[in-house]
């Protein structure tokens, strides 16, 4: 199993390119169900999570060429995809290919919108909490869908003649049960009216790229959402959006490690409430013509709370980033997480390279410490794993992160673009 090594200390100065978003090219990847007609997609993230959504749409039918070819392109950088779902040959997404990934349960959407019928397995995803699926659910049924649950699956089914329009406004904001309700309204009979929709930035691409292939949605990047059903879609090319949480990890890193960062082919209005919480924290974050310089010189890093939230809020997908930064901070920050219940695993691995962090409810109290010494520490999921990375680059000494395949799931080629900035680190594979 492969694991990443790391010796602290090194500042970082350089360049960073931001790779397509993982959370924006799995819903479009899906999209590609909805039409007979080759859905072409630029800048698809090479990960774990996009190469196993190949799989479970290969499952169902889906043709894919990459960059013109049929085999994979090994060198692990964005590339485009030409996705083409002529007819749906499979209805059932089984529990082996759903399991490993969250958002592969979102194929229910796409299937039960063009073929009227879906048998989807609960899904796996980051452990991070219980991640019910009441939402996707309630939604689906109120654009009359037929659902049980039965033996682990969903089984969905569409009334005669398709998916009606619908009302339907959620109790809680879910990303992914938004991306399925306009996945599912853009092909039903009749007009639909989300409310309390996500509005994450992912949200709006996929929007973008439905309404690129006929669908008519508006109002997405707002609470409330309006699809007009359509009778059909037809192909479309689209580019993946930069990954909002990839930027502001590498954000996070700079101003941990010191020194002068330009994260190339990203945008600071996808996470401005993230960078401000680094400017805060005493790092001089601006924007470039094309990306997002982050530097820190000499001052010490100040103690900042931060609280997870839906977008445009604190992302939960930085908050172990933040904390790890916050280990190193002159001070004392309190980081609460909102989203999910359980997300707080890499408080006891940072504890292992001496970070100070007390943890009581959904709130944990970091107390920034002098030094970090570097330790053998396991990744648990994603994110934490990478805040495992971010503190290890300033620990004294070597720290060993075990359990890389999760960051596989959601970082390209991450030593190989810190290395290029100064840092010491390496894969260490077997
Ligand atoms: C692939 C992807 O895009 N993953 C992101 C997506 O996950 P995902 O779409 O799974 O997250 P949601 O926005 O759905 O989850 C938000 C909250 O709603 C709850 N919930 C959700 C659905 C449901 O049916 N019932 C219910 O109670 C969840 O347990 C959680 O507490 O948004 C999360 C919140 O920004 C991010 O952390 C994930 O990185
Ligand atoms: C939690 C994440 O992914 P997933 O929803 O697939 O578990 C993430 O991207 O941070």
């Amino acid at each position: 199993m492969d694991r990443i090594r790391i010796v602290g200390g090194h500042r970082l100065n350089g360049s960073i390119p931001i790779s397509g978003a993982k959370n924006a090219a799995l819903p479009l990847m899906i999209a590609s169900l909805l039409t007979d007609d080759t859905l072409t997609l630029e800048n698809v993230p090479h990960l774990a999570d996009t190469e196993q959504l190949i799989r479970i749409l290969g499952n169902h039918g889906v043709d894919i060429m990459v960059n013109g070819r049929r085999e994979r392109q090994e060198d692990g950088y964005s590339r485009t995809v030409h996705f083409t779902a002529r007819t749906i040959v499979e209805t059932t997404a089984p529990y082996e290919l759903v399991s490993k990934m969250r958002a592969s349960f979102w194929v229910i959407a796409p299937l039960l919108a063009r073929v009227g019928e879906a048998r989807v397995s609960l899904p796996g995803g980051c452990a991070i909490g219980t991640r019910p699926v009441d939402l996707f659910i309630d939604g689906l049924r109120a654009l009359g869908a037929d659902i049980a649950i039965d033996g682990g699956y969903v089984d969905a089914r569409a009334p005669k003649g398709g998916l009606k329009g619908g009302r339907f406004a959620f109790p809680k904001v879910s990303v992914g049960a938004t991306h399925v309700m306009l996945m599912a309204a853009s092909l039903a009979d009749g007009t639909s009216v989300i409310d309390n929709a996500a509005r994450e930035p992912e949200v709006v691409d996929l929007a973008n790229c439905l309404n690129a292939m006929g669908a008519k949605i508006s109002g997405a990047g707002s609470p409330r959402i309006v699809v007009e059903g359509v009778a059909s879609l037809s192909g479309a090319r689209h580019r993946v959006l930069p990954d909002r949480i990839e930027t502001g990890t590498y954000a996070m890193a700079a101003a941990m490690a010191g020194g002068d960062v330009t994260l190339e082919g990203t945008q600071e209005s996808l996470l401005e409430n993230a960078l401000d919480a680094l400017r805060s924290a005493g790092a001089e974050v601006t924007a470039t013509n094309t990306g997002v310089r982050i530097r820190r010189n000499g001052a010490g890093l100040q103690p900042v709370d931060v609280s997870t939230d839906p977008y445009p809020g604190f992302p939960t997908d930085l908050q172990a980033q933040f904390m790890a930064l916050m280990t190193r901070a002159e001070g004392r920050s309190h980081i609460t997480e909102t989203i999910f219940e359980n997300r707080f695993m890499h408080v006891q691995e940072l504890a292992r390279l001496g970070a100070d962090i007390q943890l009581s409810g959904q709130t944990a109290t970091v107390t920034g410490v002098k030094q970090l010494t570097g330790a053998p520490v396991m990744a648990t999921d994603l994110r934490a794993s990478v805040s495992l990375v971010i503190a290890g680059l300033v620990a004294n000494g070597e720290t060993t992160v075990n359990r890389v395949y999760h960051l596989d799931r959601g970082f390209e080629r991450l030593e190989t673009k810190l290395g290029a900035c100064g840092a010491e680190i390496e894969r260490v594979s077997g």
